[in-house]
């Protein structure tokens, strides 16, 4: 008896929630791209059936075991070979979607992904039962989401690291996979959750309690409460800092024409990205240069040099976009021209002073090649008097790269500062933008209302219904799932 029971169970728990799902297939490496190796994935309970097609065998195949095989083309009667590739066969749940689950791993030739694809639909025959499709993007990681692999913050953990350029966005994209940030929206919501029954109870056998007792209750979820939404903040404003770590931070490169900014720029990332001439005004525009700098992304802009007596209306609008891009920027590079005298023009002292006083400011004493060490003193001491900030300053020569490390040790550490990162050894958080609204909007809301209306227990306790409902729209284990899965998914490409 107990023997079948635990046959059954185990029976039942093995078939995927996705079973009677279209079995769906699709090229999971970069399209029309000529490759050594391209892979083809196929999810869903035909797996295995494709396999026994493709190879001609209808052996069993041995899960999680990569075996080379022979591939043909499923018209039987005129065998056709396709590619020789390794196959790896996971049988559901312990595969990425809890289906049966296939990896073709062919020769990464454009005709040769094309015959295999064509002939895993040629196998489709919805007629008889065997409905094959090509996968729609982001499909795959729904069927894991599905059958309960990952829940949405994980989801969005794989798509963020695909998406990572530098060292630090991967970092921050693994607190999405490995499933950190889950367990943190979990305990959250395991707390909010036990406040809303300690209320509940309050309201359905209030009558019974003494005052005291009710106080007591109340008292003790308010102070509970203040202290996840102080944590909230907390993590709310790390998410901040961190997707600054996304979009890159901002450098702007400033000095007067003919400083060296654009020589600088391509000594900072190696290239010769910018317009680099003895004519003074060269730059006529901010270019943006997105770059990695020890780990982080950053987006350097190159603008126009900055004087007075120009007269050149196209020079004048540069010059008035380098205003706007410093502005705008994290960070401004000063770059300097030792040879030169003011050092520093009045358009910049007015711009440093009063046009970006609030930026963080590093000054590069650029062509150190062409002037003594006392000429270099000496212009020192002439920027420290020309600026209210005492801003940090470096010499280096765009020419025999004298100073570029020590200048570009100085940016990561200011890049550290101001992310409250170190590439080593911190842990930034990478969360998608819909996480981002929903705990401001959902749940962060209704921890803030829970605050200001504990006197009422029902609004009380609603309110923290509508946070414990916040948070399960961020890891998909409540209402409101439809209505956000359509832009988690949507963000997929095919075949991930
Ligand atoms: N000797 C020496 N020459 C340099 C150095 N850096 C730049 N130069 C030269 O200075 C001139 C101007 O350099 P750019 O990088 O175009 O200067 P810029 O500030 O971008 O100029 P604008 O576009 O006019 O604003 C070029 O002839 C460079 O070769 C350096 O460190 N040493």
């Amino acid at each position: 008896m107990l023997k079948t029971a635990s046959w059954s169970k185990r029976a039942y728990s093995s078939v995927p929630v996705t079973y009677f799902h279209p079995t769906i297939y699709a090229l999971s490496t970069s399209p029309g791209q000529k490759s050594a190796i391209a892979v083809v994935r196929v999810t869903g309970t035909h797996s295995k059936y494709i396999l026994q097609q493709l190879t001609g065998s209808q052996n069993e195949p041995v899960a999680r075991r990569a075996s080379l095989r022979n591939l043909y083309s499923a018209v039987r009667e005129k065998k056709i070979l396709l590619d020789s590739s390794l196959t790896l066969y996971f049988a559901n749940p312990r595969s990425f979607t809890g289906e049966d689950m296939l990896e073709l791993h062919l020769h990464g030739g454009r005709a040769v992904v094309k015959s295999v694809l064509k002939a895993i639909e040629e196998l489709g025959d919805r007629k008889n039962g065997l409905d094959i499709r090509y996968a729609q993007p982001g499909e795959f990681s729904q069927r894991a989401f599905q059958n309960g692999r990952m829940d949405l913050t994980q989801i969005e953990g794989v798509g963020e690291l695909i998406d990572a350029e530098t060292e630090t966005q991967r970092r921050s994209a693994t607190s999405g996979l490995t499933g950190q940030n889950k367990q943190v929206f979990d305990r959250w919501r395991s707390t909010i959750v036990s406040n809303i029954a300690q209320l509940t109870a309050l309201i359905d056998f209030g009558d019974d309690a003494e005052i005291e007792d009710i106080d007591h209750i109340v008292e003790a979820a308010r102070q509970e409460m203040h202290g996840l939404r102080e944590e909230m903040h907390r993590f709310v404003r790390k998410v901040d800092r961190s997707s600054i770590l996304q979009n890159g931070i901002k450098v702007a490169l400033l000095g007067s024409p003919n400083a060296g900014k654009s020589s600088l720029l391509n000594c900072i990332t190696n290239e010769d990205t910018s317009n680099v001439s003895n004519i003074p005004g060269t730059t006529r525009d901010a270019i943006d240069v997105p770059i990695d700098v020890k780990g982080y992304k950053v987006v350097l802009c190159d603008t126009a040099g900055i004087r007075h007596e120009s007269e050149d209306r196209i020079e004048l609008e540069g010059i008035k976009r380098a205003k706007a891009k410093a502005f705008q920027c994290d960070l401004a590079v000063l770059v300097v021209d030792p040879t030169k005298k003011p050092y520093i023009g009045p358009g910049l002292r007015e711009l440093v002073n009063t046009g970006i006083p609030h930026k963080n400011t590093i000054i590069a004493i650029n062509k150190m090649d062409l002037v003594d060490p006392q000429t270099i003193k000496e212009v020192v001491l002439d920027l420290q008097t020309s600026f209210e900030k005492q801003f940090a300053i470096t010499s280096v020569s765009c020419r025999d790269l004298r100073g570029i490390e020590e200048l570009v040790n100085h940016l990561s550490a200011f890049f550290e500062e101001f992310t409250g990162t170190t590439t080593q050894d911190s842990d930034p958080i990478a969360v998608s933008r819909r996480v981002q609204e929903i705990m401001v909007k959902d749940v962060l809301f209704g921890v803030d209302e829970f605050l200001a209306s504990s006197e009422d227990i029902v609004m009380a306790s609603e309110n923290l219904n509508y946070a414990a409902d916040g948070i399960g729209k961020i890891t998909g284990q409540s209402v409101g799932i439809e209505e956000v899965l359509g832009v988690v998914f949507s963000r997929f490409c095919v075949g991930k």
